[in-house]
């Protein structure tokens, strides 16, 4: 595709898409197993299928008392056994009820379970039942969240908490999960010297190293450092070549134009750039392509441009290798809290906070700026030719759904 001028820029849907599409072509084979504790952020590999019902008998939902009401005549009735979360009770003796607690199960022949707060008791310990009942009331009946052989949980769902706990629920101790995606992480860039180490004249630290290792952690990605790469093109090629154990290549800096940004020439050389200039903002040179057969990312070096490409393009492309389906931030819809005069020819993401409700964006949005993206609770989205004055709705992706 054609370098010169915006108007070949592509646009950030049309971007992602191809991404998508070489994601769902390459999916990572290989699958492990792995205990519950270490399962947090990984991607199950075979559907959860229910082994058993839950609850896997009928319980109360409340303290009281346990009763038969299909057989009841309306009279107190004496209490014939106490059952308590934990123990297997024997069945209902006919015309009497039962004193039980939230969680135990409910006895064969009982099928209602009235409220100790609703009850009176007699002098000889009768219990009576004044409110009027309503069958089935307070008791949870068997399967009533999953039936034996339900999918609870696709293949492809990411495992978090919530999915932890629900396998935990149904007596998993272990789940089949997809091999972890191997990343490199290549920092490109003669200026760059590691936090710990003086700064020489010219020299900047590296941030953007950090920054991504740290997101393809909680990711559940493998990391190899690449460490810092000096912008040299036999070096360059010399990296990519090494690196060819790795699932992925992401790479930072010297994907512009300037006449130390090597790692497009690398690609391009090698007959495989399939990505280069976006109508995003910050981020416009984000590279795709693959040295050898193996995938490269490279992300623009500036460090706001680093964080809302990787959140917004390379991280739903690890995802999706990984197989999960929704990669995507959902947003949601805000009114703006700012005049926005100018429409921009890319799509440009402010790095944003709520305030009063309304989507402030940090003053400087220098993408050279990571600043900016601290004081942020998220990315304001404004999309390629428009304006907006105060009160106008616009997307907000807070930075809570890109960094899990
Ligand atoms: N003539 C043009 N110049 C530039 C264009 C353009 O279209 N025409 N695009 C600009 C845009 S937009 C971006 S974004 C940057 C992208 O540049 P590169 O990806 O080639 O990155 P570098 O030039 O290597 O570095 C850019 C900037 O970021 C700093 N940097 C790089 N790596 C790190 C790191 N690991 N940690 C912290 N900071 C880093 C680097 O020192 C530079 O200041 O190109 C524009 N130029
Ligand atoms: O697109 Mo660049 O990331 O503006 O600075
Ligand atoms: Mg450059």
């Amino acid at each position: 595709m054609s370098a010169a001028g915006q108007s070949s820029l592509m646009p950030v849907e049309e971007a992602l898409r191809r991404l998508l599409e070489r994601a769902d072509a390459t999916p990572v084979q290989g699958r492990e197993t792995v205990i519950l504790a270490q399962a947090d952020g990984r991607v199950l590999a075979q559907p959860l299928i229910a082994p058993l019902d839950l609850p896997p008998w009928p319980n109360s939902a409340m303290d009281g008392y346990a009763l038969c009401l299909t057989d009841w005549q309306g009279t107190p009735l004496p209490v014939s056994q106490r059952i308590q979360a934990g123990e297997a009770p024997p069945a209902l003796q006919p015309g009497t009820c039962a004193r039980i607690f939230t969680g135990a199960p409910l006895p064969a022949g009982a099928d209602t379970v009235e409220m100790q707060e609703n009850v009176t008791l007699e002098a000889d310990g009768r219990v009576c039942f004044a409110a009027p009942l309503r069958a089935g009331q307070n008791v949870r009946p068997q399967g009533q969240e999953t039936r034996v052989g339900d999918c609870v949980l696709p293949a492809g769902t990411r495992l978090g908490p919530i999915e932890l706990g629900l396998a935990a629920s149904l007596g998993q101790a272990q789940l089949e999960v997809c091999r972890r995606v191997r990343v490199a992480v290549l920092s490109t860039g003669d200026e760059l010297v590691e936090p710990g180490e003086p700064l020489a004249a010219g020299q900047i630290y590296n941030s953007n190293r950090r920054l991504l290792i740290a997101w393809l952690q909680r990711l559940g990605c493998e990391v190899v450092d690449g460490g810092i790469l000096a912008d040299d093109l036999a070096k360059t090629r010399a990296a990519l070549a090494a690196l060819n154990d790795v699932d992925l290549i992401l790479s930072t800096g010297g994907v512009s134009v300037g006449e130390a940004d090597f790692l497009g020439v690398a690609l391009r050389e090698a007959g495989e750039l399939m990505l280069w200039k976006l109508a995003i903002k910050p981020g416009k040179p984000l590279t795709f392509g693959q040295f050898r057969g193996v995938p490269v990312i490279g992300l623009p070096g500036n460090p706001a441009s680093t964080l809302v490409t990787f959140g917004l393009l390379a991280r739903p492309y690890l995802l999706r290798r990984m197989g999960v389906q929704r990669v995507e931030p959902l947003g949601v819809e805000l009114p703006a809290g700012f005049t926005w005069s100018k429409a921009g020819q890319r799509r440009e993401y402010l790095r944003a906070r709520l305030e009063g409700g309304q989507v402030v964006p940090y003053a400087n949005q220098s993408s050279g700026v990571l600043r900016s993206a601290a004081w942020a609770e998220g990315l304001a989205e404004v999309r390629e030719g428009t304006t907006l004055e105060p009160g106008e709705r616009l997307r907000f992706i807070p930075l809570s759904e890109l960094l899990g």
